[in-house]
């Protein structure tokens, strides 16, 4: 019994890697290095560095390595990239995947976990949190790319027999608490890495994207779920599906939104650093509200998030990106 996880050196997956070692799983990488990096891999994760396209490579590891579940996390996660250069990431999150989902059925690989994300629900008319009945109207090439591929899952699993978990992540933030690894890509647009790299002086100011939407302040409300929390909702996910439960399509959030603002003013608090934090335009494609209703992840897979509080996750991404910079900043690093 082994799992292959696609993007395990980017930022969720590797915290994935993480507890699947900690649990003593055995684990096998396939991660391109494009946004993500080695070094943030446990010594017992074996790292393959190849591309999720390439069918023959992927059916070489899931015989050779008796691949028997495949957690998916490889892929393009900038939206603005999307709508810039749409091919791309029909390319990479869906025709990619497409090679990997034959792969797994070709392999006979039982169980297939999938990041998708609330991108799919595009901009919701509804006020409320967000249930999984909602009907998907994804805004940007990124949002239909991640689409396509949970369609693809449906139907494959309907004619071959795969059982899949498709979890739709809302906002993603913090950084594993024991440090060992957390959100290092470089140009990442995340709010609060953003923030955290503001407060350690790494950027002279930041930018509040819009204060005129119908929130109670103005700014946008989002449902920042901490990744330990989330990576806990997959390794549940993966052991219900081993167990042999059904398909699943569920969101992954805490059912809570904070807005732009509290986000700002808690990474002051958490850092007691009073940044500057400047109000511009809205950015384009931006919905005022994305907040899950998070009760069917609940009931399912029994999920319990640990570490449902902003200020520890601004701590968290705070000392990860503090770390980062000394990383960075020591003799041959890249
Ligand atoms: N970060 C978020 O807030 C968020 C929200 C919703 C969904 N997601 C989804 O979660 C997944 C992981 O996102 P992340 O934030 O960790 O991003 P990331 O960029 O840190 O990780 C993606 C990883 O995939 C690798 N990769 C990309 N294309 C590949 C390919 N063709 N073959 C092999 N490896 C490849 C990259 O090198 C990287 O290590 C993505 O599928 C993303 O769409 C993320
Ligand atoms: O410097 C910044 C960065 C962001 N924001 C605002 O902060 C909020 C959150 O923005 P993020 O870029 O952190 O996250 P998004 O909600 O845009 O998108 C994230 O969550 C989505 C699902 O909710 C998708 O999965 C997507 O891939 C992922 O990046 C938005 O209102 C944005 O306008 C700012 O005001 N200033």
């Amino acid at each position: 019994m082994a799992t292959l996880v696609t993007g395990g050196a980017g930022y969720i997956g590797s915290h994935m890697v993480h507890a699947l070692v900690d649990r003593g799983e055995t684990v096998v990488v396939l991660d391109d290095l494009s946004t993500g990096f080695e070094a943030v891999l446990p010594d017992a994760a074996t790292l393959v560095v190849g591309d999720i396209g390439d069918e023959v490579l992927v059916g070489g590891l899931i015989a050779s390595r008796g691949i028997d579940a495949i957690v998916h996390f490889a892929g393009s996660i900038v939206v603005p990239e999307s709508v810039a250069d749409p091919l791309k990431y029909y390319l990479n999150n869906t025709v990619k995947s497409r090679a990997l989902i034959a792969a797994a059925v070709r392999g006979g690989v039982g169980a297939f976990l999938f990041s998708s994300t609330a991108a799919v629900y595009g901009e919701p008319t509804v006020d409320a949190p967000i249930g999984e009945t909602v009907a998907p109207a994804p805004v940007s090439p990124y949002g239909w790319s991640k689409l396509m591929t949970e369609v693809m899952l449906r139907d494959a699993a309907a004619a071959h027999g795969l059982a899949y978990t498709v979890l739709r992540y809302f906002n993603v933030a913090g950084a594993d608490p024991k440090g060992r690894t957390g959100q290092s890509t470089p140009n990442a647009t995340h709010l609060i890495k953003i923030a955290c790299q503001t407060a350690l002086g790494q950027r002279a100011k930041m930018q509040v994207f819009g204060t005129d939407y119908p929130t109670p302040d103005g700014t946008c409300l989002r449902d920042y779920i901490h990744v330990t929390d989330l990576v806990e909702a997959h390794v549940l996910a993966l052991a219900r599906l081993r167990a042999g439960g059904g398909n699943l399509v569920a969101n992954c959030g805490y059912g809570r939104g904070f807005s732009v603002r509290e986000v700002v003013e808690a990474v002051r608090r958490v850092s007691g650093v009073d940044f500057v934090a400047e109000v511009v335009d809205r950015r384009p494609g931006d919905p005022s509200a994305l907040v899950a209703d998070s009760g069917l992840i609940r009931r399912e897979l029994g999920w319990v998030p640990a570490l449902d509080d902003l200020d520890g996750i601004v701590g968290n991404a705070l000392a990860w990106e503090a770390a980062l910079a000394r990383r960075n900043s020591a003799p041959g690093a890249r």
